[in-house]
């Protein structure tokens, strides 16, 4: 059974300013390195054999951290970007108008193919992410990956593995540094492929972790 541990980077300072990220990027804070060395910590001992990031600066900032302490050298695959929020990108997520809120809205509306002017939709980033997530059954046998991303693209993932269309409300929260872990199995009491074994652990951390924009 391949086992896939899945890590949201750690805070940054644009996470901590509830400024909108996106695929555009800020560092991590001091808060920030400290989680990523304590999940670093968490897995250092579960036989993780690649570790695969998103190609975005906290990322591979956390990623380099947790490469460190295993000993192994991490890779980036862009597919594991956070979704796009075209013109919603660098602002303050106080700072929008009803209307910026309502396109903001739209992606978790219900509405398929919803999006931010300039951005994704829910559904496209789904569809990237269980392209990376497949991708893991491609590596050599007896592997065991991990994946540093971000908190709506790894929501979108395990929700849909749970079920749920892409455009649903948010119902996870997956904090900074949270480590979740998805199984490809074939047992008689799950339903055959992918399931979710945990969601948004964070018991390795020291103090509590941010939600993605503290909503
Ligand atoms: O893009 C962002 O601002 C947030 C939104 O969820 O994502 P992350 O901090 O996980 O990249």
């Amino acid at each position: 059974m391949l086992q896939v541990y899945l890590v949201r980077h750690g805070e940054t300072q644009w996470n901590v300013e509830r400024r909108i990220q996106g695929q555009s990027d800020s560092g991590l804070t001091g808060k920030g390195i400290q989680q990523a060395q304590q999940v670093a910590q968490r897995v250092r001992n579960l036989g993780i054999t690649h570790i695969i990031s998103s190609d975005l600066g906290r990322t591979q900032q956390t990623a380099r951290i947790i490469a460190q302490a295993i000993g192994c050298d991490y890779v980036v695959d862009d597919r594991l970007r956070e979704l796009d929020m075209g013109v919603l990108e660098k602002r303050d997520i106080d700072s929008l108008t009803e209307e910026e809120e309502s396109w903001r809205r739209r992606l978790v509306d219900g509405t398929p193919d919803g999006r931010i002017p300039q951005g994704e939709s829910m559904t496209e980033l789904s569809q990237r992410m269980h392209a990376a997530l497949s991708a893991c059954l491609e590596l050599p046998p007896q592997s065991r990956p991990l994946l540093v991303s971000h908190g709506m693209a790894l929501g979108c993932l395990v929700s849909t593995i749970l079920g749920l269309p892409p455009y649903a409300e948010r119902r996870l929260r997956l904090r900074n540094c949270s480590l979740s872990r998805v199984d490809y199995q074939q047992s008689a009491w799950l339903a055959p492929g992918w399931v979710v074994e945990t969601a948004g652990d964070v018991s390795h951390l020291d103090a509590p972790a941010m939600d993605e924009l503290q909503r």
